[in-house]
C-alpha cells in the first residue's frame, strides 16, 4: 500500500515546490529557501482531482513531467484545470508511488478510466449539444482518461435502438440531450432478453435539453445546468438504483417504461402542447401552464388507484425522516479522500435493499421491486422483464371520477394528521372537476414545478396529484412557490402514494393523449405499476438532490 503523502516537485518558475495530498484536498505548493511559509498555487477538494500522469523520458536522466487534471471551484463555475510539473530522476520512483495514492485517494472504490457510451442529440433543448459537448465534456473526460465512443443520433428512437442492440461492456451510458434520451436509452435497455442485467449499466445525463428533470432532481435547482458537474458524475458517480414505472397502454398493449411521469389533462398540454416553443428553455413550461389554466377545461376521467398513503401530514413527515437518514447516512462523505470517503459509506448504505459494490454493478441479490407482480424467488436476475399484465383492482382500491363542480378553495392549509379519509386535509370530494392527474417519480419536473415534493426513490409509490377545478386566480398565485412544492398544501390538489394506478378516458375525443415522460400516446386506459430500484442512474453522492422541502423540520413549512 503506497503510503507517500507529499511529492517534491519542479514547478514552471523553476522554483521548488511540493504536492500534497491531505484532509481531503490536493493542494501544490511553491517552497521558499528563506523558511517563510510556503504558498499554495493550487488547491483542490480530491472529489474534484481526476487525474496525474506521468510522461516518459525521451532519454535517461531528463526530467519527467508530471500533468496534473483536476475540476476547479471558480465562484459557483467548475472549470478543467491542467497543471505541470517536472520530477527530478531521482525522485521518479517517488512520483508513481505518489500517483498512486492521488489516484487511490481522489477515487476510493470507484474504477478509473471508465468506458463510456456517450449518445449526444444535436436537435435537445435549444439545439447546441454538439459544441456544449466538444467545448465542455469531451475535454473533462479526456483529461480523467474516460474511454469515449461517442454516437449522434440521426433520428427519434435512434437511442432506444442503440441501447437495445449495444453489447453491455460500457461502465455507463451517457445522454446528452433531456429526458427524452434517458427515457429511449431505458425503454430500449427494458426490451432486450437480458433487460435485468442490461438495466443495471448506470446512465449519466448531461443537461443540454430543456427541462432535464433528471438533473434536477440529481444536482438540485442551481446546479441542473453545470455541465462539468454531471460530467464528473460521468467520471465517479456512484450506481444509484432507480424506481420505474410501467405502462401498459390499451387497446393496442404497447408498454412503456417511465422513469418521470404520466401527465393528463392541462399537463399533456404543457409537456407536448409547448414543443413549438423549445427555444424558450424550460420557461416554456410555465407558458404551458399559464395557457392551460386560463382555458380550466374539466378533464374527463376516471382514475382507479392502489393507495398507499393519502394523508399529507403523514407522507411529509415520513419523506422527512426518511430524507434526514440519508443526509446522515452520508454527511461529510465526500467523494475520495479525507475522512471516511463516500466509497466507504456507499459499502453500507442500503440502497433499496440491494447494497452498491461502490462501482458498477449491484450486488448480488439485485434491486428490490416492490410492484408485487413481478418479484419471484425464481425470476432469473438477468434475463427479460416479465409481461406487464392488466390490473386487477379489488375492494380496496381508491376510484376517482371527474364531476363539474369547481373546488372548494379555505384559507386554512391543512390540519391535523387524521386516519379519517374525509378529513385529511385536501381530501377528494365527490363530483369535483379535474384540471389535471399528473403521476411521478421524483420531486421536480421542471426547475419551476416541483410537483411531487415528498416523492421518494425507493419507497415503492408513485405519486398522484389530482388538481381539482379550481377558481382561475388560485391556479395562477399557485404558481408562486411551485418550485418550492408549496402548490402540495393546497386543499384542491388531491395527493396519493400508489403502488399501481389505471386511468380511463370518459371523453376520447376531446382529450385524445396522455404523456408518458413527456412523449404523447393515444389515451384510452392505461395501467401503471411501480418498479423500484429497476434501472439505474449515477449519483455523486449516492442519492437524490434533497429539497428545502425535505430539510424542513415543521409541518405545513
Ligand atoms: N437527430 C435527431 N433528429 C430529430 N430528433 C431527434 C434526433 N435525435 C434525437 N431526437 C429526438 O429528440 C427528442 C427530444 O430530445 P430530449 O427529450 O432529450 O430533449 P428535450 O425535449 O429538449 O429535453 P427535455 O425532455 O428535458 O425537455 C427526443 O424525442 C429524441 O428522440
Amino acid at each position: 500500500m503506497p503510503t507517500h503523502q507529499d511529492l517534491p516537485v519542479i514547478l514552471h518558475n523553476d522554483k521548488r515546490g511540493l504536492l500534497t495530498i491531505e484532509d481531503g484536498k490536493l493542494d501544490v505548493l511553491q517552497l521558499s529557501k528563506d523558511g517563510r511559509p510556503p504558498k499554495r498555487l493550487l488547491t483542490c477538494s480530491l472529489r474534484n482531482f481526476l487525474r496525474a500522469r506521468l510522461a516518459s523520458a525521451a532519454y535517461e536522466g531528463q526530467r519527467r513531467r508530471l500533468d496534473l487534471f483536476a475540476l476547479i471551484q471558480k465562484g459557483h463555475e467548475l472549470r478543467l484545470s491542467t497543471m505541470r510539473v517536472l520530477i527530478e530522476p531521482t525522485d521518479v520512483p517517488e512520483a508513481e508511488e505518489w500517483i498512486q495514492t492521488a489516484m487511490q485517494a481522489a477515487y476510493g472504490q470507484t474504477k478509473p478510466f471508465r468506458r463510456a457510451l456517450v449518445l449526444v442529440n444535436p436537435v435537445g433543448g435549444k439545439g447546441k449539444a454538439k459544441s456544449l459537448v466538444r467545448e465542455h465534456v469531451l475535454p473533462i473526460l479526456e483529461a480523467a482518461g474516460t474511454v469515449v465512443e461517442l454516437t449522434e443520433t440521426t433520428h427519434k428512437l435512434h437511442a432506444e435502438e442503440i441501447a437495445r442492440d449495444m453489447d453491455l461492456s460500457y461502465d455507463v451510458i451517457v445522454t446528452c440531450s433531456g429526458d427524452g434520451l434517458v427515457y429511449e436509452v431505458i425503454n430500449g435497455l427494458a426490451a432486450r432478453k437480458d433487460a435485468r442485467k442490461a438495466l443495471k449499466v448506470p446512465i449519466a445525463p448531461i443537461p443540454t435539453g430543456s427541462a432535464n428533470a433528471i438533473c434536477i432532481n440529481l444536482f438540485g435547482v442551481k446546479d441542473t445546468f453545470n455541465i462539468p458537474l454531471a460530467t464528473l458524475n460521468i467520471i465517479k458517480g456512484q450506481p444509484l438504483p432507480i424506481d420505474l414505472c410501467s405502462v401498459l397502454l390499451l387497446p393496442s398493449r404497447e408498454r412503456r417504461y417511465s422513469f418521470i411521469s404520466q401527465a393528463l389533462g392541462l399537463m399533456v398540454d404543457l409537456d407536448i402542447g409547448t414543443e413549438h416553443v423549445r427555444w424558450m428553455g424550460d420557461t416554456r413550461f410555465v407558458y404551458g401552464f399559464l395557457r392551460g389554466v386560463i382555458t380550466n377545461k374539466n378533464f374527463k376521467c376516471r382514475v382507479k388507484m392502489k393507495v398507499i398513503e393519502s394523508d399529507k401530514v403523514e407522507m411529509a413527515r415520513k419523506a422527512r425522516a426518511e430524507a434526514r437518514q440519508i443526509m446522515q447516512s452520508t454527511e461529510g462523505k465526500a467523494l475520495g479522500g479525507g475522512q471516511g470517503s463516500l466509497i466507504e459509506g456507499m459499502r453500507t448504505l442500503e440502497v433499496n435493499g440491494a447494497a452498491s459494490n461502490g462501482d458498477g454493478l449491484i450486488a448480488e441479490g439485485g434491486p428490490s421491486t416492490a410492484d408485487g407482480n413481478d418479484r419471484s424467488d425464481d425470476t432469473p436476475d438477468e434475463g427479460p422483464l416479465p409481461e406487464v399484465k392488466e390490473l386487477q383492482p379489488d375492494d380496496s382500491w381508491v376510484t376517482i371520477e371527474s364531476g363539474t363542480k369547481k373546488a372548494v378553495v379555505k384559507k386554512r392549509r391543512g390540519s391535523k394528521a387524521s386516519t379519517d379519509e374525509a378529513a385529511v386535509p385536501g381530501a377528494w370530494q365527490d363530483g369535483e372537476g379535474i384540471l389535471y392527474v399528473y403521476a411521478g417519480l421524483r420531486p421536480w419536473v421542471a426547475r419551476d414545478l416541483m410537483q411531487w415534493p415528498v416523492a421518494m426513490n425507493g419507497d415503492g409509490a408513485v405519486d398522484i396529484v389530482i388538481q381539482s377545478i379550481t377558481p382561475r386566480g388560485t391556479m395562477v398565485s399557485a404558481i408562486t412557490g411551485a418550485e418550492k412544492g408549496e402548490a402540495y398544501w393546497m386543499e384542491c390538489q388531491h395527493y396519493y402514494k400508489a403502488s399501481a394506478f389505471i386511468a380511463e378516458n370518459l371523453d376520447k375525443k376531446g382529450q385524445p393523449l396522455v404523456a408518458i415522460d413527456g412523449e404523447p400516446f393515444p389515451f384510452d386506459s392505461f395501467h401503471v405499476e411501480v418498479h423500484s430500484g429497476l434501472a439505474t442512474v449515477l449519483s455523486l453522492d449516492g442519492h437524490f438532490f434533497i429539497s428545502d422541502f425535505l430539510r424542513k423540520q415543521n409541518i405545513h413549512e
